[in-house]
Parts: C-alpha cells; sequence; structure tokens
C-alpha cells in the first residue's frame, strides 16, 4: 500500500501531538513533533547564553546552528519518542514554561527555520510521515496529501494544558499559561517567515467540544479515505 504524508498544524496546545503520536502508531507511520525541534533550539540558546535577558545573541545563534543536532528515539516505556539535543535527552527540559515563553521569538529567526525545514523534509522524503507543527502544510510539506488544522478557543487550550501539568503534579499558573498561549499565537501568526496559516486545502478541525478519543475518530476516518482514494 502507497504510503502518505500527513500534515497537522494549528494553534498551541490544541491537541495536534495527541492526535498525530495516536495516528503514527496506529497505522504505522513515523511521528514527528516539529514544535519539540524549536524548543531544543531554544534549549540551546538559553543554555549558551545566546538567549539572555529577553534577547538573542542572532549572529552567535547563527554561527553556532550548524552544531544543533537535533533527533528523536522511541521511549520504551511511554511508547513515544524523545527529543534528544546534540545527543542527550532533553525531552522534559523543553517542556518548561521558561522554554516556552522564548521559543516563539526563535522560531521566528529565519535562518533557524531554515535548518529546522531541511531536516523535517529529509525526515520525510519517503513518506509514512505525520508531522505537526505550524507550518507543516504551507512550507515543510505543501504536497501532503491530508492536512489538517486544528484550533480550539485560547481558554480551553489554556485549561487543557494546566490539566496535564497539574496531573503531572507540577507547579502551574492558569493565567500564565492562557497569557503564553495568546503570546505564542500571536507571534506564531505575525512572523514573517512562515506564519501560522491554514493551508487553503487543509480540512479545519475546531475540537473545542470534542473528548480526545472523538477526535482520533474523525482523524482516523479522514486518514482512511484519503488512503482508499491513492490506492
Ligand atoms: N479533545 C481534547 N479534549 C481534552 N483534552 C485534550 C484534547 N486533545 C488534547 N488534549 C490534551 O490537551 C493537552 C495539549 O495537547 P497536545 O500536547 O496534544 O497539544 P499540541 O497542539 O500538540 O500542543 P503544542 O502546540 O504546545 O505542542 C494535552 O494534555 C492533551 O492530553
Ligand atoms: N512547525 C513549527 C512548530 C513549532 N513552531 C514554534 O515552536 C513553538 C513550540 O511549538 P509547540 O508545538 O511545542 O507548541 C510554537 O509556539 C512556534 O513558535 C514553529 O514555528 N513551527
Amino acid at each position: 500500500m502507497k504510503k502518505i504524508t500527513i500534515a497537522i498544524d494549528g494553534f498551541s496546545s490544541c491537541g495536534k501531538s495527541t492526535m498525530a503520536k495516536d495516528l503514527a502508531r496506529e497505522i504505522g507511520y513515523i511521528y514527528i513533533d516539529s514544535g519539540a525541534m524549536y524548543r531544543a533550539v531554544t534549549l540551546y540558546s538559553i543554555e549558551n547564553g545566546i538567549f539572555q535577558n529577553d534577547r538573542i545573541d542572532t549572529e552567535k545563534l547563527k554561527n553556532l546552528i550548524k552544531d544543533i543536532h537535533i533527533s528523536f528515539r522511541l521511549n520504551p516505556e511511554t511508547g513515544r519518542p524523545d527529543t534528544y539535543l546534540n545527543g542527550v535527552n532533553v525531552e522534559n527540559k523543553i517542556r518548561t514554561m521558561e522554554v516556552s515563553s522564548c521559543v516563539s521569538p526563535i522560531a521566528t529567526l529565519d535562518f533557524v527555520r531554515e535548518a529546522m525545514v531541511t531536516q523535517q523534509q529529509e525526515m520525510g522524503k519517503a513518506k509514512g510521515i505525520v508531522m505537526d507543527g505550524r507550518d507543516i502544510g504551507t512550507t515543510v510539506f505543501p504536497d501532503a496529501e491530508l492536512k489538517i488544522f486544528v484550533t480550539a478557543t485560547p481558554e480551553i487550550r489554556a485549561q487543557r494544558r494546566y490539566d496535564e501539568l497539574k496531573a503531572k503534579g507540577e507547579e502551574a499558573s492558569f493565567d500564565e499559561i492562557l497569557e503564553n498561549v495568546k503570546q505564542r499565537d500571536y507571534i506564531d501568526q505575525n512572523r514573517e517567515v512562515s506564519p501560522l496559516r491554514k493551508a487553503s486545502d487543509a480540512l479545519l478541525l475546531d475540537n473545542s467540544d470534542l473528548t480526545i478519543s472523538q477526535q482520533k475518530e474523525w482523524l482516523a476516518e479522514q486518514f482512511e479515505r484519503v488512503i482508499k482514494e491513492k490506492n
């Protein structure tokens, strides 16, 4: 059976990776969380004094970007891929509020996007991939056979993130999360290079009132429909 490329874009914390990971596991495709790659570059920038006091030393990052190697390896305990930065597992470190609050400015930089998009296109060149992010259907894989654009209200998205952190036993402030979600949406939609947009041929999914299993079922139906058409 011919494999396809699946692009899942949308606003922050709306459930893209939850849907993408589950679908990829069920259909035996590779799953790539492109946001984790921008988060890893951000962590590197914080740890190497490139992002300090709300300022980015862009010249330094430009010189060092070739030394930033991001990869994914399956975690046998979670059954999901963990993110590695230069060979070190950074899966937990890249999910902190510190990284969340610095990542969108880093993701506006053209040379950062160019480096990430090149790696993402390489990862997907054999198809059989589900990738989620902000520009997957518009820039990374404009010819993807199945494109989804996910949205939900900012309050619902912040609540989901808040519940997730609480369940993990982590300190969280709903207001801080809501502010971060809104700020990232704004920066992501208004940057010059590859702003967050619904591709004209993407299917829109507002999952504000859907459960995880309902959205999973919806996505599986879309996949079945497209794969039948292509085979
Ligand atoms: N339909 C849903 N109903 C309730 N909770 C959901 C739903 N979909 C996802 N979630 C939960 O919302 C949280 C955010 O989901 P997820 O991490 O998949 O979002 P995302 O869009 O990939 O986020 P980000 O853009 O930050 O990577 C998770 O805790 C997830 O379990
Ligand atoms: N294709 C992408 C993916 C992500 N970004 C930026 O990274 C941030 C973090 O992504 P999450 O999916 O983990 O929320 C996101 O807010 C974007 O700024 C991107 O630009 N392009």
